[in-house]
């Protein structure tokens, strides 16, 4: 982690016909980062995502990534900025392999059609090659090489979600935002969850992590923002949040003293 916030929001706000939403989200993630948002139902995590990826567009606000001010970009021009989402609700192609999902992902990303298919060109070819060799790194670092020539559908939860995770890394993002990764997952298999985050992490991959899980995030993130009733509460190391008696309130509904 060093230098300049790989992402930064500054004063995001959005409103749905009077509702306010998000009415102040402004933190940052440092690059290398693994960061973890979090408050409790309703606080405004998911729309401040939804903002910060494309898929809202702010009321106001700035929303920077790497310096380059994606405010109000639609979806696909965030992603090809560098900043993709791994969505809570899975999305794969059942009949393809798992390894086909991935070079499938990365040719998307790539906007290599048909007609560059067809005609094989040496640096199409020589993407392909790139594309095949992340795709076998990415299954070894999510466990899941043994599976590579398996039907998507055949897979479990826990694995379409892992393998979602790849997909989304395969046209190498600078970040990567995990919308729930825990939910559903056994408990028993969180751990071994969090050891791929923490292995893609050390192989250079910044994460911004919302989570219901706040043990995980305790464990997982470098850094940990807290929202409550749509804006940012606080902000820093995990040790910091969990000792802030304003978080504890939030949670709780009532003074932490009381
Ligand atoms: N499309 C929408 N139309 C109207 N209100 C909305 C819309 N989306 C979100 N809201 C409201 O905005 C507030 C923030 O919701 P949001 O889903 O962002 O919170 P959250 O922190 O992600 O909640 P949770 O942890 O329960 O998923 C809530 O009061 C919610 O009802």
């Amino acid at each position: 982690m060093n230098g300049a916030p790989l992402l930064r929001l500054e004063g995001v706000r959005k409103s749905f016909r009077g509702v306010h939403a998000v009415t102040d989200a402004s933190f940052a993630v440092a690059r290398g980062s693994i960061t973890g948002l979090i408050g409790p139902n309703g606080s405004g995590k998911s729309t401040t995502i939804d903002c910060l990826s494309g898929f809202q567009r702010p009321d106001a606000g700035r929303v920077l990534l790497d310096g380059q001010d994606i405010t109000g970009l639609p979806a696909h021009l965030v992603a090809r900025a560098g900043l993709r989402r791994s969505f809570q609700q899975v999305r794969l192609f059942d009949a393809l392999s798992l390894r086909d999902n991935l070079m499938q992902a990365a040719q998307a990303a790539d906007g290599v059609g048909w007609l560059g298919a067809v005609l094989r060109s040496p640096a199409l070819r020589r993407a392909e090659l790139a594309a095949a060799e992340r795709a076998w790194l990415l299954l070894d670092q999510i466990g899941l090489t043994r599976l590579a020539e398996s039907p998507a559908g055949a897979l479990s939860y826990g694995q379409k979600k892992l393998a979602a995770l790849a997909a989304a890394l395969m046209p190498r993002p600078r970040l990567v935002v995990l919308d729930e990764p825990m939910a559903g997952v056994n408990p028993s298999r969180i751990v071994e969850v969090e050891a791929i985050l923490r292995r893609l992490n050390a192989a250079g991959e910044t994460f911004l992590i919302v989570e219901h899980n706040v043990d995980c995030i305790m464990r997982l993130c470098h850094e940990v923002v807290v929202f409550e009733q749509g804006r940012t509460l606080t902000s820093g190391p995990p040790a910091m949040v969990r000792d802030d008696p304003r978080v504890l309130e939030a949670y709780l509904g009532v003074p932490a003293a009381a």
